[in-house]
């Protein structure tokens, strides 16, 4: 596992605009570099206002966005179109003003009729698994960059602490009782999160300090499954200063004066 590189931009904004940059950068070396790419969206404040910021910025056309994979991390088991869809977000931020391959965008299944979190996980799962063709990791396609929110209590995707879901080896987990609503959510694992290339913690906030010291700090991905998130080639924790305001001085790289 990769050591977490940590930067600290001055405030949400420029954080968002930073990492909106680099986003687009990302996915262009690598669309240069082997063709196409693949992303793994979060929900989330952060998360989604990047998104938007993508869609905002001169250089969005830089991305080909016909040869980009689109995934997410986890969602919020809730009916098609509600708005506290992850999905229904980044439609609205980014994905409904960019020209996707309808085909390469993999939203999580939906609530609908009788079928259970347990069943969208196993759902897509096999799509996951279907999709291994070029650059297999683990039972997942090689994501070259998977983006994720940290809740103040220190989860990741629909990832919480003490959840069972942390225990669960299959790659996309169906979640129940979250303490966060909706309670049924559907999630990636954390092995399947560790197979990206990269992974980018987008942390803004206060109320986040207390979480991010904790998973920079040495705690457990069961007590903060924030520290359980690492990337294969890069852990990159992206922070503006209010989030970053309980770290040791020192640690981490200010980066907007
Ligand atoms: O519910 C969720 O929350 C987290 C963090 O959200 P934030 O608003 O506190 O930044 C997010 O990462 C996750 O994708 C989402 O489902």
């Amino acid at each position: 596992m990769t050591t977490p590189t940590i930067v600290i931009h001055r405030d949400a904004d420029v954080l968002v605009q930073a990492v909106a940059a680099r986003l687009i950068t990302r996915l262009v070396d690598a669309q240069a570099t082997h063709g196409d790419a693949s992303v793994v969206l979060t929900g989330g404040t952060a998360g989604i206002a990047t998104l938007r910021a993508v869609a905002a910025s001169p250089a969005c056309s830089a991305v080909d966005w016909s040869a980009l994979s689109i995934w997410w991390g986890d969602e919020r088991f809730l009916p098609s179109g509600d708005p506290d869809r992850n999905e229904t977000q980044a439609r609205a931020a980014l994905l409904d003003h960019v020209p996707v391959d309808p085909a390469r965008v993999f939203a999580m299944p939906p609530a609908s009729g009788d079928l259970t979190p347990e069943d969208a996980a196993a759902a897509y799962a096999d799509v996951l698994a279907g999709q291994t063709e070029k650059r297999l990791h683990v039972g997942a396609p090689a994501f070259d960059v998977l983006l994720l929110g940290v809740g103040p209590d220190g989860h990741v995707a629909s990832l919480f602490p003490e959840h069972p879901a942390l225990h669960d080896d299959r790659p996309v987990v169906g979640v129940r009782g979250a303490p966060k609503p909706p309670p049924e959510r559907v999630s990636l694992s954390l092995p399947v999160i560790r197979s990206a290339d990269e992974v980018w913690l987008v942390v803004a906030g206060a109320d986040k300090a207390p979480a991010v010291r904790l998973a920079l700090g040495g705690s457990g991905p069961v007590q903060i499954p924030a520290a359980g998130a690492q990337g294969q080639r890069a852990t990159r924790w992206l922070l503006d200063r209010a989030a970053a305001a309980e770290l040791p001085p020192g640690l981490g790289r200010p980066a907007s004066p």
